[in-house]
């Protein structure tokens, strides 16, 4: 089994903070600010497509274990949107692995402040990293993480989310992230270390719908532990409907690459809301980038894959 009760030594994983909601959030949208960039970029290595692992392949578990009715699942042409868990497996190559990290690891700084979710973060990491951009751009890597999600996917055209570091460091004030669900629905996390480099940091789930979440008391069995230890190790989530959190990272460092993508076909379906993307980013950066994502459109797989620079991914590419 691949995910393990998450409860030690009196504590339990439901203490940690849940993230703001309504006035809190909307204060959050007020101050939040674009995020800023430096003026030199750190040399990087080149991506290459044959970092993918394209035979990845890992445990999964449906929307329906999670307790979602097979109606309030998406459908395209009979095909369900059903994926809630998959992994951890490896997405890359032990030579990918280790350039991304080299990648993350250079951004560090460039990392912005946040009481929203994440603590210590960097948003848009494309726009910074030919690296990752290329990475999440990649045919290769968009079809490896359809076919394991059972949906075509592509960056998501709202861009600022779509490629996010988040660092955790045992020294200082803890470094957290909160109690949430994504406004994405399709989350892909790697690893970028593994349990040798760090205690705490364990990333928690809710196995359960997301309106049950509120009810749950410290101790009950549906609080998971994904078992994240080994760098590299990659999760996909549903994550606007699962309820999820990071423990403190008490002692060393973890970083986490947080990918974002996107499915054409289910546009209309998308669980973003303005709020929890202002409460991040601010209100300014926001505005343009909803209003592009929510403008109506005729053929949704080219539409988008040219609003988020993608190539085309269709169902035909699921095989
Ligand atoms: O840091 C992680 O492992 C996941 C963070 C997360 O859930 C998020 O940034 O939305
Ligand atoms: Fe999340």
């Amino acid at each position: 089994m691949p995910m393990s009760s998450a409860r030690s030594g009196g504590t339990s994983a439901l203490d940690l903070p849940r993230t703001p909601t309504g006035f809190q959030q909307f204060s959050h949208a007020l101050r939040a600010r674009t995020p800023r960039r430096g003026a030199t970029l750190p040399a990087e290595p080149r991506w290459r497509s044959e970092f993918v692992d394209r035979a990845a392949a890992g445990p999964r578990v449906t929307l329906r274990e999670f307790g979602y009715g097979s109606g309030e699942l998406s459908t395209w042409r009979g095909r369900p949107d059903d994926t809630a868990v998959v992994g951890p497996l490896q997405l890359l190559t032990q030579e990918g692995l280790a350039c991304l990290t080299e990648v993350c690891d250079a951004l560090e700084g460039t990392a912005g402040h946040s009481r929203f979710i994440a603590t210590r973060r960097l948003r848009s990491a494309d726009l910074l990293s030919p690296f990752i951009n290329n990475m999440i751009r990649d045919r290769a890597f968009l079809v490896t993480c359809s076919r394991l999600v059972g949906v075509p996917l592509i960056p998501h055209p709202l861009r600022i989310p779509t490629a996010q570091i988040n660092y955790g460091s045992g020294q200082g004030r803890p470094e957290i992230v909160r109690w949430h669900r994504d406004g994405m629905d399709y989350v892909f996390t790697i690893q970028l270390n593994g349990y040798e480099d760090y205690e705490g940091g364990r990333f928690t789930y809710f196995q359960g719908r997301t309106d049950e979440f509120p009810e749950a008391e410290p101790g009950d069995a549906r609080i998971r532990e994904a078992a994240c230890g080994e760098r590299g190790a990659t999760l996909f989530l549903h994550g606007s409907r699962i309820f999820h959190a990071v423990t403190p990272v008490t002692k060393g460092r973890r970083v986490v690459l947080v990918i974002s993508l996107f499915c054409p076909y289910f546009a209309r379906q998308d669980s973003n809301t303005f709020w929890h993307l202002a409460g991040d980013d601010g209100i300014a950066a926001t505005v343009p980038h909803w209003l592009r994502l929510k403008w109506p459109v005729r053929n949704p797989a080219v539409d988008f894959s040219l609003r988020a620079g993608s190539p085309v991914v269709t169902w035909d590419d699921l095989g």
